[in-house]
């Protein structure tokens, strides 16, 4: 049976009482990779949030790595493997490379460190230069290296894609997979750029005003391209349409 990780069940979570996103059922196994799709405003970065930890249920359940997530302990889920890289990467502009290294020492060995740099080569060259001076895509190298030192269990990033030029994604992206199948991480991926995000996936989901309205293989997903477009553009649609009648 897969290794279970990951479960959210009928989980509902908003902001200040109002529930941006609402019923939301997921399980995520070691070795695999989720996308959570839809376009802005759908819910995406709420689910990633609650899911992490770092935001409370309003109702239902997460579960992660055998315990119910719990919002008001955020570096116990950090401790336990659960890690976040948000979409605004999470880097001290003024700090180098290698200070973000040395901050990330206390959980991670030096063996550890080479196999991360062996990742991510270009990081080794870069350690004595400011995280302000880095490309987005170094940037978004160095997120996730902060993050692998830890020996992550279960990683989630939003957006990774940000601003990054499209090579660079086209690049990043399988990297990602890799990481998830060598060292049988469960990866939570929140993305814009569906075609490519599904190429790397197991399975996704797509949020449409906070519901989930599509979900499956991605291979079936991509394999019916109407029905996902349908699913991604139908809630903005009849967003625009309400517009127009008022
Ligand atoms: N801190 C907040 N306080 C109140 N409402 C919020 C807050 N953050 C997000 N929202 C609202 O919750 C809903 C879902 O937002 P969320 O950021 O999860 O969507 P998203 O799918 O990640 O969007 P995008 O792709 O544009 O980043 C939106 O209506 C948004 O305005």
């Amino acid at each position: 049976m897969a290794d279970v990780v990951l479960t959210a069940e009928s989980m509902t979570s908003g902001y200040n009482g109002v529930a941006a996103v609402s019923d939301v059922n997921l399980t995520v196994s070691a070795g695999e990779v989720v996308s959570i799709l839809g376009s802005n405003g759908a819910g995406k970065t709420t689910t990633l949030l609650t899911l992490a930890g770092l935001l409370p249920a309003m109702g239902g359940q997460v579960t992660a790595l055998g315990a119910p997530v719990d919002h008001r302990r955020p570096y116990r889920m950090a401790r336990r493997g659960i890690r976040l890289v948000p979409d605004d990467r999470g880097l001290f502009s003024t700090m180098t490379v290698r200070d973000h290294f040395r901050l990330a020492r206390s959980t991670a060995d030096r063996a550890r460190e080479e196999l991360v740099l062996d990742r991510f080569p270009a990081l080794a060259r870069l350690q004595s230069r400011t995280v302000g001076l880095l490309s987005g895509g170094e940037q978004q190298m160095l997120a996730i290296a902060v993050a692998l030192l830890a020996e992550p269990r279960i990683l989630m990033v939003d957006e990774m894609s940000l601003g990054l030029a499209p090579l660079v994604v086209e690049q990043m992206l399988p990297a990602i997979r890799d990481l998830a199948r060598d060292e049988n991480i469960a990866v939570v991926l929140v993305e814009q750029h569906v075609e490519l995000a599904l190429a790397v996936s197991d399975r996704a989901l797509v949020l449409g005003h906070g519901r989930v309205v599509l979900e499956g293989s991605a291979a079936e997903l991509l394999a019916d391209r109407d029905r996902l477009e349908a699913a991604y553009f139908g809630a903005a649609d009849s967003e625009a349409k309400q517009d127009r009648a008022v």
